[in-house]
Protein backbone atom coordinates (compact mmCIF):
# COMPACT_ATOMS: atom_id res chain seq x y z
CA UNK A 1 0.00 0.00 0.00
CA UNK A 2 1.40 3.61 -0.90
CA UNK A 3 -0.86 6.21 0.60
CA UNK A 4 -3.66 5.74 2.84
CA UNK A 5 -6.30 7.98 4.61
CA UNK A 6 -8.44 7.09 7.10
CA UNK A 7 -11.69 8.63 8.47
CA UNK A 8 -10.44 12.10 7.77
CA UNK A 9 -12.72 14.80 8.41
CA UNK A 10 -12.26 18.88 8.17
CA UNK A 11 -14.58 21.55 9.10
CA UNK A 12 -14.10 25.75 8.50
CA UNK A 13 -15.96 26.42 11.54
CA UNK A 14 -18.98 24.81 11.75
CA UNK A 15 -19.31 23.84 7.82
CA UNK A 16 -17.92 20.17 7.11
CA UNK A 17 -15.73 20.25 4.09
CA UNK A 18 -14.77 16.26 4.18
CA UNK A 19 -17.05 14.07 6.38
CA UNK A 20 -14.99 10.50 7.41
CA UNK A 21 -13.21 10.10 3.77
CA UNK A 22 -11.26 7.09 3.63
CA UNK A 23 -9.39 4.87 1.01
CA UNK A 24 -6.23 3.63 -0.03
CA UNK A 25 -3.91 3.73 -3.12
CA UNK A 26 -1.48 0.84 -4.39
CA UNK A 27 2.13 1.31 -5.65
CA UNK A 28 2.08 2.49 -8.85
CA UNK A 29 -1.55 3.21 -8.97
CA UNK A 30 -3.05 6.16 -11.14
CA UNK A 31 -6.37 7.50 -8.94
CA UNK A 32 -8.52 10.14 -10.63
CA UNK A 33 -10.31 12.06 -7.44
CA UNK A 34 -13.22 13.23 -9.18
CA UNK A 35 -15.82 16.13 -7.61
CA UNK A 36 -17.78 18.99 -8.47
CA UNK A 37 -16.81 22.34 -7.09
CA UNK A 38 -16.78 22.43 -3.52
CA UNK A 39 -16.50 18.24 -2.89
CA UNK A 40 -13.43 18.94 -0.90
CA UNK A 41 -11.05 18.06 -2.98
CA UNK A 42 -8.59 20.77 -2.70
CA UNK A 43 -8.90 20.63 1.49
CA UNK A 44 -7.87 17.05 1.17
CA UNK A 45 -4.90 17.95 -0.83
CA UNK A 46 -3.97 20.81 1.95
CA UNK A 47 -4.53 17.96 4.40
CA UNK A 48 -1.94 15.93 2.30
CA UNK A 49 0.80 18.10 2.17
CA UNK A 50 0.41 19.90 5.47
CA UNK A 51 -0.67 23.47 4.24
CA UNK A 52 -3.88 22.41 7.10
CA UNK A 53 -3.26 20.69 10.08
CA UNK A 54 -5.18 17.69 10.79
CA UNK A 55 -8.40 17.85 12.91
CA UNK A 56 -9.22 13.81 13.07
CA UNK A 57 -8.26 11.23 11.20
CA UNK A 58 -4.93 10.04 10.03
CA UNK A 59 -3.23 10.30 7.12
CA UNK A 60 -0.23 7.09 6.21
CA UNK A 61 2.56 7.13 3.42
CA UNK A 62 3.38 3.59 3.75
CA UNK A 63 3.62 3.10 7.21
CA UNK A 64 4.77 5.81 8.30
CA UNK A 65 1.60 8.85 10.08
CA UNK A 66 1.75 12.10 8.43
CA UNK A 67 0.87 13.52 11.91
CA UNK A 68 4.18 11.79 13.73
CA UNK A 69 6.65 11.44 10.48
CA UNK A 70 6.24 14.81 8.53
CA UNK A 71 9.48 15.75 7.22
CA UNK A 72 9.86 11.62 6.17
CA UNK A 73 6.72 11.09 4.04
CA UNK A 74 6.66 14.94 2.44
CA UNK A 75 9.90 13.93 1.36
CA UNK A 76 8.23 11.11 -0.48
CA UNK A 77 5.69 13.33 -1.53
CA UNK A 78 5.33 15.47 -5.25
CA UNK A 79 2.93 17.83 -5.25
CA UNK A 80 2.08 20.11 -8.45
CA UNK A 81 -0.85 22.90 -7.30
CA UNK A 82 -3.62 24.29 -9.17
CA UNK A 83 -2.35 27.47 -9.23
CA UNK A 84 1.56 27.71 -10.70
CA UNK A 85 4.19 28.23 -8.74
CA UNK A 86 6.79 28.64 -11.50
CA UNK A 87 9.04 32.19 -11.19
CA UNK A 88 8.25 33.63 -15.09
CA UNK A 89 11.39 35.69 -15.18
CA UNK A 90 13.91 32.66 -14.05
CA UNK A 91 14.86 30.04 -16.46
CA UNK A 92 13.23 26.08 -16.32
CA UNK A 93 17.00 25.50 -15.32
CA UNK A 94 17.06 27.83 -12.78
CA UNK A 95 13.66 27.41 -11.30
CA UNK A 96 14.76 23.35 -11.24
CA UNK A 97 17.82 24.27 -9.04
CA UNK A 98 16.28 26.71 -6.85
CA UNK A 99 13.57 23.37 -5.77
CA UNK A 100 16.38 20.89 -6.31
CA UNK A 101 18.41 23.18 -3.36
CA UNK A 102 15.20 23.68 -1.29
CA UNK A 103 15.31 19.41 -1.52
CA UNK A 104 19.24 19.32 -0.38
CA UNK A 105 20.13 18.44 -3.75
CA UNK A 106 22.61 20.75 -5.48
CA UNK A 107 26.01 20.77 -7.67
CA UNK A 108 26.04 17.21 -9.93
CA UNK A 109 23.41 15.84 -8.32
CA UNK A 110 20.94 18.23 -8.96
CA UNK A 111 21.89 18.67 -12.92
CA UNK A 112 21.47 14.87 -13.25
CA UNK A 113 18.29 14.19 -11.76
CA UNK A 114 16.96 17.80 -13.58
CA UNK A 115 18.28 16.69 -16.89
CA UNK A 116 16.14 12.92 -16.33
CA UNK A 117 12.86 14.52 -15.25
CA UNK A 118 13.11 16.96 -18.12
CA UNK A 119 14.06 14.27 -20.37
CA UNK A 120 11.27 12.26 -19.48
CA UNK A 121 8.93 15.27 -20.26
CA UNK A 122 10.30 16.15 -23.34
CA UNK A 123 11.63 19.69 -22.35
CA UNK A 124 15.28 19.08 -22.10
CA UNK A 125 15.53 21.35 -25.20
CA UNK A 126 13.65 24.51 -23.41
CA UNK A 127 15.77 24.37 -20.02
CA UNK A 128 17.35 27.85 -20.72
CA UNK A 129 14.26 29.84 -21.80
CA UNK A 130 12.72 31.30 -19.61
CA UNK A 131 9.30 30.02 -18.58
CA UNK A 132 7.09 33.04 -19.57
CA UNK A 133 8.38 31.96 -22.92
CA UNK A 134 6.60 28.89 -22.60
CA UNK A 135 3.01 28.13 -23.44
CA UNK A 136 0.71 26.70 -20.57
CA UNK A 137 0.91 22.95 -21.57
CA UNK A 138 4.73 22.81 -21.20
CA UNK A 139 5.00 25.46 -18.09
CA UNK A 140 3.30 22.15 -16.38
CA UNK A 141 5.28 19.87 -17.65
CA UNK A 142 7.95 22.04 -16.02
CA UNK A 143 6.10 22.32 -12.67
CA UNK A 144 5.80 18.29 -12.87
CA UNK A 145 9.41 17.68 -13.70
CA UNK A 146 9.99 19.81 -10.44
CA UNK A 147 7.28 17.88 -8.39
CA UNK A 148 9.28 14.87 -9.44
CA UNK A 149 12.63 16.13 -8.43
CA UNK A 150 13.16 14.64 -5.16
CA UNK A 151 12.05 11.31 -6.72
CA UNK A 152 8.86 10.78 -4.61
CA UNK A 153 6.67 7.54 -4.37
CA UNK A 154 3.30 9.81 -4.61
CA UNK A 155 2.58 12.65 -6.97
CA UNK A 156 -0.53 14.63 -5.90
CA UNK A 157 -1.90 16.81 -8.98
CA UNK A 158 -4.84 19.06 -8.11
CA UNK A 159 -6.29 20.47 -11.38
CA UNK A 160 -3.17 19.99 -13.33
CA UNK A 161 -5.10 21.08 -16.49
CA UNK A 162 -6.77 23.82 -15.30
CA UNK A 163 -6.29 26.68 -18.43
CA UNK A 164 -5.06 24.20 -20.72
CA UNK A 165 -6.43 23.73 -24.36
CA UNK A 166 -7.64 20.44 -24.69
CA UNK A 167 -4.96 19.20 -26.95
CA UNK A 168 -2.43 20.00 -23.80
CA UNK A 169 -4.90 18.46 -21.41
CA UNK A 170 -5.08 15.30 -23.04
CA UNK A 171 -1.11 15.15 -23.29
CA UNK A 172 -0.38 16.22 -20.37
CA UNK A 173 -2.88 13.47 -18.59
CA UNK A 174 -0.79 10.69 -20.95
CA UNK A 175 2.20 11.49 -19.99
CA UNK A 176 1.04 11.27 -16.13
CA UNK A 177 -0.26 7.82 -17.49
CA UNK A 178 2.83 6.77 -18.76
CA UNK A 179 4.74 8.07 -15.68
CA UNK A 180 2.85 5.56 -13.24
CA UNK A 181 3.29 2.86 -15.69
CA UNK A 182 7.05 3.31 -16.09
CA UNK A 183 7.88 4.22 -12.79
CA UNK A 184 5.36 2.65 -10.02
CA UNK A 185 4.82 6.47 -9.30
CA UNK A 186 1.26 6.59 -7.31
CA UNK A 187 -0.77 9.13 -8.64
CA UNK A 188 -3.81 11.23 -7.13
CA UNK A 189 -5.00 13.61 -9.76
CA UNK A 190 -7.79 16.01 -8.45
CA UNK A 191 -10.31 16.69 -11.59
CA UNK A 192 -14.07 17.84 -12.07
CA UNK A 193 -13.45 16.83 -16.19
CA UNK A 194 -14.96 13.52 -16.32
CA UNK A 195 -12.83 13.28 -20.08
CA UNK A 196 -9.76 12.83 -17.99
CA UNK A 197 -10.70 9.77 -16.70
CA UNK A 198 -11.24 6.18 -18.21
CA UNK A 199 -13.50 3.58 -17.07
CA UNK A 200 -10.51 1.12 -16.05
CA UNK A 201 -9.31 3.95 -13.78
CA UNK A 202 -9.79 3.90 -10.04
CA UNK A 203 -12.30 6.97 -9.56
CA UNK A 204 -12.69 7.98 -5.69
CA UNK A 205 -15.54 10.12 -6.42
CA UNK A 206 -16.04 12.87 -3.52
CA UNK A 207 -19.06 15.04 -3.01
CA UNK A 208 -20.25 17.43 -0.56
CA UNK A 209 -17.14 16.24 1.36
CA UNK A 210 -18.21 12.42 1.11
CA UNK A 211 -16.45 9.30 -0.63
CA UNK A 212 -19.20 8.13 -2.72
CA UNK A 213 -17.23 5.52 -4.51
CA UNK A 214 -13.55 4.52 -4.43
CA UNK A 215 -13.80 1.82 -7.16
CA UNK A 216 -13.51 1.58 -10.80
CA UNK A 217 -14.73 3.90 -13.48
CA UNK A 218 -16.95 0.94 -14.61
CA UNK A 219 -18.03 0.47 -10.88
CA UNK A 220 -19.56 3.61 -10.86
CA UNK A 221 -21.85 3.07 -13.94
CA UNK A 222 -22.73 0.01 -12.35
CA UNK A 223 -23.77 1.57 -8.91
CA UNK A 224 -25.26 4.07 -10.73
CA UNK A 225 -26.99 1.88 -13.75
CA UNK A 226 -25.56 4.47 -16.30
CA UNK A 227 -23.85 3.38 -19.18
CA UNK A 228 -21.41 6.29 -19.46
CA UNK A 229 -18.85 8.07 -17.05
CA UNK A 230 -20.14 11.50 -17.24
CA UNK A 231 -23.88 10.54 -16.72
CA UNK A 232 -22.89 8.37 -13.88
CA UNK A 233 -21.57 11.03 -12.50
CA UNK A 234 -24.16 13.50 -12.59
CA UNK A 235 -26.44 11.04 -11.49
CA UNK A 236 -24.39 10.27 -8.18
CA UNK A 237 -23.75 13.77 -7.65
CA UNK A 238 -27.33 15.22 -8.36
CA UNK A 239 -28.61 16.61 -4.70
CA UNK A 240 -30.14 13.97 -3.04
CA UNK A 241 -28.43 11.38 -4.20
CA UNK A 242 -28.18 8.67 -1.56
CA UNK A 243 -24.91 5.75 -2.50
N1 LIG B 1 -11.37 28.82 3.74
C1 LIG B 1 -12.61 28.34 3.74
N2 LIG B 1 -13.53 28.79 4.63
C2 LIG B 1 -14.78 28.28 4.66
N3 LIG B 1 -15.23 27.33 3.81
C3 LIG B 1 -14.36 26.86 2.89
C4 LIG B 1 -13.01 27.34 2.80
N4 LIG B 1 -12.39 26.70 1.79
C5 LIG B 1 -13.30 25.84 1.27
N5 LIG B 1 -14.48 25.95 1.93
C6 LIG B 1 -15.69 25.17 1.68
O1 LIG B 1 -15.37 23.80 1.88
C7 LIG B 1 -15.98 22.98 0.87
C8 LIG B 1 -14.92 22.22 0.12
O2 LIG B 1 -14.14 23.14 -0.64
P1 LIG B 1 -12.89 22.70 -1.51
O3 LIG B 1 -12.25 23.96 -2.02
O4 LIG B 1 -12.06 21.75 -0.76
O5 LIG B 1 -13.61 21.93 -2.71
P2 LIG B 1 -13.05 21.55 -4.17
O6 LIG B 1 -13.61 20.21 -4.48
O7 LIG B 1 -11.58 21.69 -4.18
O8 LIG B 1 -13.71 22.65 -5.09
P3 LIG B 1 -13.07 23.46 -6.33
O9 LIG B 1 -13.02 22.48 -7.46
O10 LIG B 1 -14.08 24.55 -6.52
O11 LIG B 1 -11.72 23.96 -5.89
C9 LIG B 1 -16.79 23.92 -0.01
O12 LIG B 1 -18.12 23.93 0.45
C10 LIG B 1 -16.14 25.28 0.23
O13 LIG B 1 -17.08 26.32 0.07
Amino acid sequence: MSIRVEQVSFHYGKKAALNNVSFALETGQFAALLGPNGAGKSTLFALLTRLYAQQSGEIFLRELALNQHPTAVMQKLGVVFQQSTLDLDLTVQQNLSYHAALHGLSGKAAKGRIQQELERLQMLARADEKVRALNGGHRRRVEIARALLHQPEVLLLDEPTTGLDPQSRSALNQHIRQLCHETQLTVLWATHLIEEITLEDRVLLLHQGRLLSSATGHSLCELSQQDSLSKAFNTLTCDGASY
